[in-house]
């Protein structure tokens, strides 16, 4: 079954200012030298390649008041919303290659505001190893690659609560998190209340991930636009070694396929963002080039026979 895409824009955004480990900024080439804008162009994709967002440097500094490197931060995630948003008013699907998970930010904050001026109805899939709902006062690291669906959510400092200026870009009922294995205490706390709907992986070994992702997608429609955040750590680190924070127990390789192919066969996904993958942790770029081959998968790349 063959599908046509919109022109695709990737969009490089090299840092590492939001994680506890350096390397992540070196994430948007070794997914370049994977291959991933040919990998599209085979797909039958129109690919332009932005290039690389130029962003403040990593000062690798202790946190201060809860954050590590706040400044540094929003100014990152000022500069991933703008290039997502300019890429989205013009009719392009944005692939956003972190960089760390902080990005989602500003990526996401720019999507729920196309969503809000084009009537859209926003689904976000979070695809984590981790909840990423942390806050000031509970996180154990000060590592803002831990809280961005807390912010994003308004829970966090108004400076990423407001990136756009106009208050928090969603309601926690527009996120599915998959994967999720390593939530800390005070974290779990926040995703409790706050009602986030997660199917963390003691819920895919019991029901799978075929229904897992069912319900995860379930009231996607033509009005739907439908985010792919991809933290590579979502992938069992057996297979997925080249990221800063791996937790055992994740999603094999034909489990991470579905989801990815499950996806594809909506249809719906109008922008992606893949973070945390650091090739410094990794091994002759094979993270990369999985990450890449899932990526073929959301685009249509099928191990179907029967359709
Ligand atoms: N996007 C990520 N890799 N997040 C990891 C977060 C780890 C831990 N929960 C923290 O807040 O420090
Ligand atoms: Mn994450």
């Amino acid at each position: 079954m063959s599908r046509s895409y919109p022109p695709v824009s990737i969009i490089g955004a090299p840092t590492d200012v939001g994680a506890g480990h350096r390397g992540a900024r070196l994430g948007p080439e070794a997914l370049r030298i994977a291959g991933i804008a040919e990998a599209l162009v085979a797909r039958g994709v129109d690919v332009l390649d932005r290039g690389n967002l130029d962003g403040p440097r990593n000062p690798w500094q202790p946190p201060v008041e809860g954050y590590r490197h706040l400044d540094e931060v929003v100014q990152w995630n000022r500069l991933v919303m703008e290039a997502v948003l300019a890429e989205l008013r013009d009719g392009r699907m944005p692939i956003m290659l972190g960089g760390d998970h902080c990005l989602g930010l500003g990526s996401i904050t720019a999507v729920a505001r196309h969503c809000r001026e084009t009537g859209k109805e926003l689904r976000v899939l979070w695809l984590d190893a981790h909840a990423d709902f942390n806050t000031s006062q509970v996180t154990p690291s000060g590592n803002v690659h831990g809280m961005p669906v807390a912010c994003l959510c308004g829970l966090g400092p108004r400076e990423l609560t407001h990136l756009d200026g106009e208050g928090p870009a969603i309601q926690p009922s527009v996120i599915r998190q998959i994967g999720i294995r390593s939530v800390d205490e005070g974290e779990k706390r926040l995703v409790k209340q706050h009602g986030l709907d997660v199917y963390d992986m003691r819920y895919i070994d019991e029901v799978g991930m075929r229904r897992a992702m069912e319900e995860a997608l379930e009231g996607v429609d033509e009005n739907t636009h439908l985010h792919v955040s991809f933290d590579v750590d979502f992938l069992d680190p057996s297979i997925a070694p080249g990221v800063g924070t791996t937790v055992p127990g994740g999603p094999n390789y034909r489990e991470a396929q579905l989801v990815m192919e499950m996806i594809a066969d909506t249809g719906r996904m109008a922008s992606l963002d893949i973070v945390e993958l650091n090739p410094v942790l990794d091994s002759h770029n094979t993270t990369a080039e999985l990450a890449v081959d899932l990526v073929e998968s959301l685009f249509g790349k099928s191990t179907l026979m029967r359709d």
